[in-house]
C-alpha cells in the first residue's frame, strides 16, 4: 500500500524545510565515514590504551582493522525498575560478540533519571536538561573514535531521546536501540489512580496509598502505563531502530535474551566493514521521523514527544514543527486504548497484537512510508516489523506475521473503526502562544473549557488551595513560570489526583501551564508546554484570577477573553524563582536554564 497523499506532502513539505540543515548534517555523515576503518585513523598509543584491559584475543582482534567492534553505550542502574536488567546486558553482547566474530567493549554509560522517583519532587527540574546531558555522555563514550558501530541500551522517558540525539551525532555508526521490556501487570493503573484520589481527599492514609502503589510498580521493567518510556520503545521499533518485535517482551524471559544477542550480532552486520553499511544518520530520514509522529498519533503518545521528536529530528539536521505534528494528527486515527487512554497497559496491547498489529494496520492504511531503511534491512523495510516474534528451538528468535485481528477489540482498532478519527495529540494556538494537549485521555465532554482563571506560581500553591477546599469551582488552573528557562519545564503530574477529584465532583476544570505533564497523564484537560513561558513574558505571566481562559481542543485554539490592549498592557509579574536555582543539583544548571530554546523547538540546549 503506498503511502497516503496527505502523509506524502506533509512528509515533502519537512524535507523541503529540512533541505538546508540536512544536507549539512549528511556532508559531515559522509566526512566521518571516509575516515575508515575506523581505528586506522588511531595512533598506536590511542589503540594501546583502547584495548589495553581487553583479552589477549580481543587485543589481537583490534589490533587490526577487518574485525568489528561493538561500541556498548549503557544506563543501567537500579533506581529505574526499567533499566535494572541492563546490568548483565553487557556480558551477554560481549557473548553474542564473540560468537559472531567480533568484538565488543562497553564505551560508556549515561545517566538514567526515573521520573517517577523525582515527580513532585525538586530533582525533576533537572528531568528535561537529563536528555541532552545523556546525549553529552553518548558522545563522550564514542568519542573514543574505537567503534564500528554501537548499541544502545536505553527505556526510559529522557533516556532514548538523550541517546538517539547522541547516536545521531555518529550518524556514521550503525546503530541499535535495546531495550529492557515491561514489567509484568500488577495493580491495574486505573485502581492505582482511583487510590490516588482517595489519598488526596483523605480518604486513606500514607499506608493504604504505598501499598497500592507497590502493588502497580512491583518488579523490574518499563512501569505498565503507556507514558514516555513505553512510547520510546513504539518509536524505536516504528522507525526501524529496534530488532523487530523487541519492544514489549518482559525482562528476564528467554525470549528477550535470544533478541539482545540477535541485536548484537546484527548491529556487527551493518558495519562498514561488511555489505550492508547502515549509518544511523541515514537511515533516519524525514521519513523515518513523520513515521514516529504518525506512530505517536495512532497510539495516544506522550505529550513530551512534541519535544523530544523535534529534538531527535533536529540531531539528524531535520526540522519537525509543532505544525507538523499537529496536521498529522488530522490524518492519523487512534488505534489503541493503553492506561492513560484506556484500562489496558503494554502487556495487554502486546498481547492483543502490539507493534507488528498497529505497524500493519497503519501500513494497509497508508499511513506510514514502508520503504525505509531498518537495522532489519531487506527489500521488506518496514513490513518486516508486521511481525510477532517467538522463541525458536534453539533459543533464536523465530518471527511469525501478527494475527490479522486484533486479539482485543477494546484495546486495539482498526483504521475503519479507530477509537477517535483523529489523533491523540492536538496543537492549540491563540493569544496565549501555542500549547499541545493530549486529547487521547480526556472524555469528548470536556474538550472545551471556558472558565475563569486561578493563578497559582507554583503546583504546591496549587496543592494547598485543593486541601484548604478552595477549588470546588469550574476554573482553569494556570500554573506558571514552569517553562525551560525558568525551572527545566518539570513535569506536573502530582496535579492529577487533585484536578481529577474536582473533575469527577462535576466540575469543569483544566490546566494550563508552560510545564509539562507525565506521558501518563490523562483525564484532565491540560493545554501544556505553552509557549511563549512566563519568564520570556508570554501572556501566560500576565493573566490574572478572575480573567475568563477558553481551551478549545476541537478547533485548535487557546485564547485569554479579555481586552488584548489590557492584556499586553500589563508587566508580567515579578515572581521569586530564586529557589529553582539552588538544591538538588539544580546550581549545575544555571547555564542550561540560560541557554535552552524553546518547548516548540524541542527545549534543547543544544541551539
Ligand atoms: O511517562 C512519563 O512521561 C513519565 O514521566 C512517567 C512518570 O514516570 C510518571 O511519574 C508516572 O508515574 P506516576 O508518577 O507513578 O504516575
Ligand atoms: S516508566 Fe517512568 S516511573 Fe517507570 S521506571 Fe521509567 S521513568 Fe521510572
Amino acid at each position: 500500500m503506498t503511502v497516503s497523499q496527505r502523509v506524502k506532502s506533509i512528509t515533502h513539505r519537512i524535507c523541503e524545510q529540512s533541505k538546508p540543515t540536512r544536507d549539512v548534517y549528511l556532508d559531515h555523515l559522509r566526512e566521518a565515514a571516509s575516515r575508515k576503518p575506523k581505528r586506522s585513523a588511531l595512533a598506536c598509543a590511542n589503540l594501546a590504551h583502547g584495548f589495553a584491559a581487553c583479552s589477549p584475543s580481543d587485543k589481537a582482534a583490534l589490533a587490526g582493522d577487518v574485525i568489528a567492534n561493538l561500541g556498548i553505550i549503557t544506563s543501567y542502574n537500579d533506581m529505574l525498575s526499567a533499566h535494572q536488567p541492563f546490568e548483565t546486558y553487557p556480558q551477554l553482547i560481549k557473548a553474542a560478540a564473540k560468537e559472531a566474530g567480533g568484538v565488543a567493549q562497553v564505551a560508556g554509560g549515561v545517566p538514567a533519571m526515573c521520573d517517577g522517583v523525582t515527580q513532585g519532587q525538586p530533582g525533576m527540574e533537572l528531568s528535561l536538561f537529563s536528555r541532552d546531558v545523556i546525549a553529552m555522555a553518548t558522545a563522550i563514550g564514542l568519542s573514543h573514535d574505537m567503534f564500528d558501530a554501537a548499541v544502545y541500551l536505553g527505556v526510559c522517558d529522557k533516556i532514548v531521546p538523550g541517546l538517539l540525539i547522541g547516536a545521531l551525532t555518529f550518524g556514521h555508526l550503525p546503530a541499535v536501540f535495546i531495550p529492557a521490556g515491561p514489567m509484568t501487570t500488577g495493580l491495574p493503573n486505573d485502581e492505582k489512580a482511583k487510590t490516588r484520589q482517595l489519598y488526596a481527599e483523605g480518604k486513606v492514609g500514607r499506608e493504604e496509598l504505598l501499598e497500592s502503589e507497590s502493588k502497580s510498580y512491583h518488579g523490574p521493567g518499563t512501569c505498565t502505563f503507556y507514558g514516555t518510556a513505553n512510547s520510546n520503545q513504539m518509536l524505536m521499533e516504528i522507525m526501524g531502530l529496534h530488532m523487530p518485535g523487541s519492544s514489549f517482551i518482559n525482562p528476564g524471559t528467554p525470549l528477550r535474551e535470544a533478541l539482545t544477542r540477535e541485536a548484537a550480532k546484527r548491529a556487527l552486520a551493518i558495519t562498514a566493514l561488511g555489505n550492508e553499511y547502515t549509518p544511523v544518520g541515514e537511515m533516519i530520514d524525514e521519513r523515518s521521523i513523520v513515521n514516529g509522529v504518525v506512530g505517536l498519533h495512532a497510539t495516544g503518545g506522550s505529550t513530551n514527544h512534541t519535544m523530544h521528536l523535534v529534538a531527535m529530528a533536529a540531531a539528524a539536521g531535520i526540522k519537525l514543527t509543532w505544525q507538523d505534528i499537529s496536521d498529522l494528527s488530522d490524518v492519523v486515527p487512534l488505534l489503541a486504548r493503553v492506561y492513560p487512554n484506556g484500562l489496558a497497559d503494554v502487556n495487554h496491547f502486546h498481547a492483543a497484537g502490539g507493534m507488528g498489529y498497529i505497524i500493519r494496520e497503519l501500513l494497509d492504511g497508508g499511513l506510514l512510508h514502508e520503504d525505509v531503511k531498518t537495522v532489519w534491512g531487506g527489500a521488506e523495510g518496514l513490513r518486516a516489523y508486521t511481525i510477532e516474534p517467538k522463541l525458536g528451538e534453539n533459543g533464536t528468535v523465530v518471527r511469525e506475521p501478527v494475527a490479522a485481528e486484533s486479539a482485543d477489540k477494546k484495546v486495539l482498532s482498526t483504521c475503519k473503526q479507530p477509537f477517535q478519527v483523529t489523533g491523540g495529540l492536538k496543537m492549540l494556538k491563540g493569544n496565549l502562544g501555542t500549547a499541545v494537549i493530549k486529547t487521547s485521555a480526556v472524555k469528548a465532554d470536556r474538550h472545551i473549557i471556558e472558565a475563569p482563571a486561578i493563578v497559582f506560581d507554583s503546583q504546591a500553591a496549587l496543592q494547598d488551595a485543593f486541601k484548604a477546599g478552595k477549588l470546588d469551582r469550574d476554573f482553569v488552573a494556570i500554573v506558571r513560570f514552569q517553562g525551560p528557562r525558568a525551572n527545566g519545564m518539570p513535569e506536573l503530574h502530582k496535579l492529577t489526583p487533585a484536578l481529577g477529584v474536582l473533575q469527577d465532583r462535576g466540575h469543569m476544570v483544566a490546566l494550563v501551564t508552560d510545564g509539562r505533564m507525565s506521558g501518563a497523564s490523562g483525564k484532565v484537560p491540560a493545554a501544556i508546554h505553552v509557549t511563549p513561558e512566563a519568564l520570556d513574558g508570554g501572556i501566560i505571566g500576565k493573566i490574572r484570577d478572575g480573567d475568563v481562559v477558553r481551551l478549545d481542543a476541537e478547533i485548535g485554539t487557546l485564547d485569554v477573553l479579555e481586552d488584548p490592549d489590557v492584556l499586553a498592557g500589563r508587566p508580567t509579574p515579578e515572581v521569586d524563582i530564586s529557589h529553582n536555582s539552588y538544591g538538588m543539583g539544580r546550581e549545575l544548571f544555571a547555564a542550561f536554564r540560560n541557554v535552552v530554546g524553546k518547548a516548540d523547538n524541542g527545549a534543547s540546549v543544544f541551539g
